[in-house]
């Protein structure tokens, strides 16, 4: 029997550890230090081990990873996870443009980054994190929960009680990225060739203590069905998806003209090797969701959605420190 001082206790620390959590890993901003974090931990673990029943599936000490499973349970999307049709160059984004114009008139785009990960759904219910599945085949994909609950920016509570449902990319940040490599090489095992093969591999492994310490990150992107929590258009999607504590990529853009979007990309083409993770592009929305379902989508792909992908960048060589005085 637990006394009631001792539950009350536990779920202020539980509030309080996802919220110090959701400032570190989301806002970069934390407000207590971290031998103050570690402390609130050490408590909640204690209490944890003293009374076993109190551990939830929303616990943060879910983080550190539980038991190896035996294997994936393949589960079924709720509705399909479509994938994007591509463009190279600005001849073929006007192309698109003309295409969209023609059938719902003038409209503003949403771009944002394409992150060069593994996209991933969340199924919430009641506000708590209860599925994480992959792709797959776009129709059904892997059970990852046990290990998508390891990834620090990724809420197992959000701030409401909401059954909803969010998907977006997980990856795993380049300076990590360079860093585990080396470390597989000292190991002898081969390099991975990329981020995204780097968290594809750990995605699919069966511990979620291994996978806890390969500091894998998020940015959601997509609300299923949006208009029921009253979103009309994409940019208020992911401003929502912030409310609800999501890291969003800060460097999403409202343009007005697909001008603005060949801007977006041409600068972002430039600059990317400044980003702490992989982009191959830039996806381009068109922001109004009356106006995407009026252009709805095909079998593979929606007709209000497209990547406009970077030129294949030289293998990105790691830059030593060298700073040259111009
Ligand atoms: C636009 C969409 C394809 C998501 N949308 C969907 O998957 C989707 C799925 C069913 C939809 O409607 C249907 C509902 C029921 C049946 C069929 C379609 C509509 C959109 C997509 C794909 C990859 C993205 C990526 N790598 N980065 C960013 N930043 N955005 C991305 N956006």
């Amino acid at each position: 029997m637990v006394p009631e001082k001792i539950r009350e206790e536990v779920e202020r620390l539980r509030r309080e550890i996802e919220y110090h959590n959701y400032r570190y890993y989301v806002l970069a901003s934390p407000i207590i230090t971290d031998e103050e974090y570690d402390r609130l931990m050490q408590r909640l673990i204690e209490l944890e081990e003293k009374y076993p029943e109190l551990r939830t599936p929303d616990s943060p000490t879910q983080r550190v990873g539980g038991q190896p499973i035996e294997g994936f349970e393949t589960v079924e999307h709720s509705e399909p996870m479509l994938s994007l049709d591509n463009t190279y160059n600005e001849a073929e984004i006007l192309n698109f443009h003309e295409r969209v114009r023609k059938t719902v008139g003038d409209v503003e785009y949403v771009a944002e980054l394409k992150i060069d990960g593994v996209s991933i759904a969340l199924r919430y219910e009641n506000g708590l994190l209860v599925r994480a599945i992959t792709r797959g085949d776009g129709l059904k994909g892997d059970d990852v929960t046990a290990n998508v609950k390891t990834v620090k920016s990724i809420p197992l509570r959000l701030p409401e009680p909401l059954t909803i449902e969010v998907r977006g990319e997980i990856f795993m940040p380049v300076s990590y990225f360079e860093e585990y490599n080396q470390q597989r090489e000292e190991e002898g095992l081969t390099p991975f060739a990329n981020p995204r093969n780097a968290t594809a591999g750990t995605l699919q492994l069966l511990d979620p203590a291994e996978v806890s310490k390969r500091n894998l990150d998020s940015f959601m992107y997509y609300i299923v069905k949006p208009q029921q929590y009253g979103l009309k258009t994409q940019w208020e999607a992911l401003e929502f998806l912030k409310k609800l504590h999501f890291k969003v990529n800060p460097h999403s853009k409202l343009c007005k003209s697909i001008e603005e979007v060949i801007e977006y990309w041409r600068s972002w083409s430039k600059e990317r090797s400044k980003l702490e993770y992989w982009v191959d592009g830039v996806v381009v929305k068109v922001n109004d969701f009356a106006k995407q379902n009026e252009l709805g989508w095909t079998a593979k792909s929606p007709r209000w959605a497209i990547a406009f992908k970077f030129p294949a960048q030289q293998a990105r060589t790691k830059i030593i420190g060298i700073t040259y005085q111009v």
